[in-house]
């Protein structure tokens, strides 16, 4: 046995995860699962051995990759008519046999003489081309050992035939549980209230390599606008009306940009205002509609959508810390974060994972918001073709301004939900939704850099689906070929438009 614990046997030995390059194959023995782990070093001839579960409860995001592989290859192989290529492989003489001195017609099907000829393979080697070790906190780490005493196998034939033809016949099971749990335990500590995780349809999970993160994480080369530009409304007092805010939205700068009221124009303000927006003239001083009820409409108003923006998709600039108003603005909704439930459940319709709410939601009720990495255009570019036309896309594109602003395509920041975000990431298209994406901005200043905000745009009761429609033109194309990249849409709905890119 080529197992060397030179601190002593520890209980909770574990395999730290930056110490791992992959998880190559699985097996069960002495009725424990078990994986086969490949440990970073010389590229050629890294060190290899098998560890249980239990110690590999650290590298799970490993396991899981390992076997989303280990599925979709069975996938694959199911879908396989001719020739049967597991029978193919196993006429090849493996790297393993010509190790022992096998000839491939002796390993295939030994007889009492040649058994008795050439020495029977070991089935205790646990490591290969390397000698275990574990440091004094009892992690378990791997060094390339080589020597007449050590198991040396070809990286390059791995995983064997008959690693392979194991693999393919042993349950994974407490992995699979310890992977669901680790995710519920990440989940637990997202801040608001609580989100769900369910699936009647497989053992699989939402992948372990993504974390939750409360705000936007920006990446190389991107920028928000100086703090100073934050200027906030300053003629705005806590206490001045009814204690709502922004009463006199005449003055409020941060209502500046928000839309005009018509219904409270004069003919004469109205002439000033259509020349404001003939010639980009300043908004201020004109009477602006608030974007949320106010407390003392109907309960289930409160906070929600006022009808002019639920059905338009204009902008919405909340106040921030920096303005006169206080805390309880009327004005301050998506920045409070999510206030609902969710549930993570896969749909079992070929869409993956999608999201419901855990209980009814109200038309124009604020939702969550949309998170991710933000990285520029040419990263995204990057990493959509790193990618390939058929992976899922998490990218969402911040260019609600690029026009007004006249910014180029190069200046557009992208957020990227992949591996970093909030549990909108999983809400999936309808072309018939029910959410719609608003922009929602703290800072007029910055067009670059703004919330993306999903809001209900009809009552849901709990347990719908949430879906909002990836593209939200104005006026869909009604497009019957499939456009180039064009992935099929699976939404179901009496409008639907076939494809979820155009
Ligand atoms: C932002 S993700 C949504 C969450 C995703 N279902 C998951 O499991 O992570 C977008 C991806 O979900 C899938 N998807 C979303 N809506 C879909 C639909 N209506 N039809 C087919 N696939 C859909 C596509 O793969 C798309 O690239």
């Amino acid at each position: 046995m080529v197992v060397i614990p030179t601190t002593g046997e520890s209980a909770t030995r574990r395999v730290r995860i930056d110490k791992v390059h992959s998880i190559l194959s699985n097996r069960i023995k002495d009725n424990e699962e078990q994986f086969l782990v490949r440990w970073k070093g010389d590229p050629n001839t890294p060190p290899l051995s098998w560890h249980s579960i239990s110690e590999l409860v650290r590298c799970l995001e490993l396991v899981q990759d390992y076997i989303t592989v280990r599925e979709e290859s069975k996938a694959v192989s199911r879908k396989r008519k001719s020739p049967d290529l597991a029978f193919e492989h196993e006429r090849r003489a493996s790297p393993f046999d010509r190790r022992l001195g096998l000839t491939p017609s002796a390993s295939r099907s030994p007889s009492i003489s040649s058994l008795s000829a050439v020495p029977t393979p070991r089935t205790d080697i646990d490591v290969y081309n390397g000698v275990l070790d574990t440091d004094g906190n009892g992690f378990i780490f791997c060094r390339s050992a080589p020597g007449p005493n050590i198991a040396t196998i070809n990286i390059r034939s791995l995983p064997m035939e008959e690693m392979l033809r194991t693999a393919r016949m042993s349950k994974i099971e407490t992995a699979n549980v310890l992977i669901r749990a680790e995710y519920v335990r990440r989940l637990g500590k997202v801040v608001g209230k609580r989100i769900h995780l369910v699936n009647v349809h497989d053992y699989t999970t939402p992948s372990l390599r993504f974390s939750y993160i409360p705000d936007y994480v920006l990446r190389e080369g991107v920028y928000r606008a100086d703090p100073a530009t934050q200027e906030g409304c300053q003629k705005c007092k806590p206490d001045m009306g009814r204690s709502i805010g922004c009463e006199y939205t005449q003055k409020c700068g941060c209502l500046e940009y928000a839309a005009v009221d018509p219904v409270r124009l004069t003919p004469e303000t109205k002439k000033q205002y259509e020349k404001a927006l003939a010639t980009g003239g300043s908004l201020l001083g004109f009477p602006k509609r608030f974007p949320y009820f106010t407390g003392d409409t109907k309960r289930q108003r409160t906070g929600t959508l006022v009808s002019f923006y639920l059905d338009s998709r204009h902008p919405i600039y909340e106040c921030n810390d920096n303005c006169g108003c206080g805390p309880y603005c009327r004005n301050k909704n998506v920045q409070f974060g999510r206030q609902v439930g969710l549930e993570i459940f896969k749909t079992g319709s070929g869409r993956g994972w999608g999201l419901r709410c855990k209980e009814d939601l109200f038309m124009g009720q604020f939702v969550d918001t949309y998170r991710g990495e933000v990285i520029t255009d040419a990263e995204a570019t990057r990493r959509e073709q790193a990618g390939g036309k058929l992976k899922a896309s998490y990218l969402y594109s911040l260019d609600k301004h690029q026009e007004s602003e006249g910014l180029a395509q190069a200046d557009i920041y992208v957020v990227d939900g992949e591996f970093m975000g909030g549990p909108s990431k999983f809400m999936n298209h309808s072309c018939e939704p029910n959410c719609r994406q608003y922009t929602v901005s703290y800072n007029k200043h910055d067009t670059r850099i703004y919330d993306l905000a999903f809001f209900a745009i009809r009552d849901i009761p709990a347990g719908e689906e949430l879906t909002f429609d990836y593209l939200d033109k104005e006026e869909a194309d009604d497009e019957e070929d499939a456009p180039e990249g064009a992935v099929p849409c699976l939404c179901g709905t009496t409008k639907c438009r076939k494809w979820l890119w155009q």
